[in-house]
């Protein structure tokens, strides 16, 4: 609340955020009012449906903050996590050519050089295999948060309400009483007989988190990071760059500290 030059930069770019997705939410508003916008795209579904909704009534269905809340919440939750998951792939498979040229000759088999589609993409196997493994070692949420709303008891201990509980879902994933002595190790093939077999634990898999609030963009991100990296890989091989420094380190999201160098040579 101070204000610091910090403080008065984070205030600052929240307000112009704001003033962005307000203008953003308007135009889409007033599109499809006048029958001008087709709602194909998230932002289009969520205000027809609060439209609906709220029929009129300003107290009812969501409101333009609660609006701007979810843009802001989608973004984050869904940029920057499947960009990372990209990079951390790319960073992996150079350091893992055998698995590079398994990925390939799989998409080449489905796709040979035309545009990947929907069918095909569900039925790659290795480069789900390859994705869940990068998952597993290199999990973009490090930790889920949770708070106690009531006094509980969870494994055998009493907690008041309001205590603040981290779950460190990167250290269950990198745990070799779970995963076997490989678990720092990157290997695909635990996958191989799906997310369940992968460990003693068939829960111990959980990079979207779990229950209630397990991620909703689970099945997009996948789409979305087989597409992409099945169109780097029909195009081209890569390696990594002798200045590549590996340093897995989190803000807010875990990431590569100095940036993933990354030489593509076209095939
Ligand atoms: C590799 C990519 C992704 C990873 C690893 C990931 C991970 C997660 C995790 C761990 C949570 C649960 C947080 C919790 O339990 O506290 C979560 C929630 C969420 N994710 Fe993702 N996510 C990814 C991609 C996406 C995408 C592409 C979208 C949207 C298009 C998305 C939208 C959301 C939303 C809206 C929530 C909140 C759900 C709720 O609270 O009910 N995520 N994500």
């Amino acid at each position: 609340f101070l204000p610091t030059k910090n403080n008065r930069r984070m205030r600052a770019i929240d307000r112009e955020i704001r003033m962005i997705l307000r203008g953003i939410i308007g135009k889409k508003e007033r599109a499809i009012k006048n029958n001008e916008a087709s709602s194909d795209d998230l932002l289009g579904l969520l205000l027809e449906s609060n439209m609906q909704q709220a029929n009129g009534k300003a107290n009812l269905g969501m409101s333009i903050e609660d609006i701007i809340e979810e843009c802001k919440l989608f973004y984050f939750a869904g940029m920057e996590t499947t960009s990372v998951l990209l990079t951390w792939t790319l960073i992996v498979l150079s350091m893992h050519p055998e698995w590079q040229e398994q990925a390939r000759e799989e998409v080449l088999h489905h796709f040979g050089r035309t545009r990947p589609d929907f069918e095909n993409l569900s039925r790659l196997k290795i480069v789900t295999m390859i994705l869940y493994e990068v998952l597993r070692l290199y999990p973009p949420a490090i930790f889920l948060a949770r708070r106690t709303y009531k006094a509980m008891e969870l494994g055998g201990i009493r907690y008041p309400a309001g205590v603040n509980l981290m779950l460190p879902l990167i250290f269950i994933h990198h745990d070799p009483d779970i995963w076997g002595k490989d678990a720092k190790e990157f290997n695909p093939q635990r996958f191989a007989d799906g997310i369940s077999n992968a460990a003693k634990h068939p829960a111990a898999f959980f990079p979207f988190g779990g229950g209630p609030r397990i991620c909703i963009g689970q099945n997009f991100a996948l789409l979305e990071a087989k597409m992409a990296l099945s169109t780097i890989l029909q195009r081209f091989s890569f390696e990594l760059s002798p200045s590549y420094i590996h340093a897995p380190y989190t803000v807010l999201i875990l990431q590569p500290q100095h940036g993933a160098q990354i030489r593509l040579k076209k095939i």
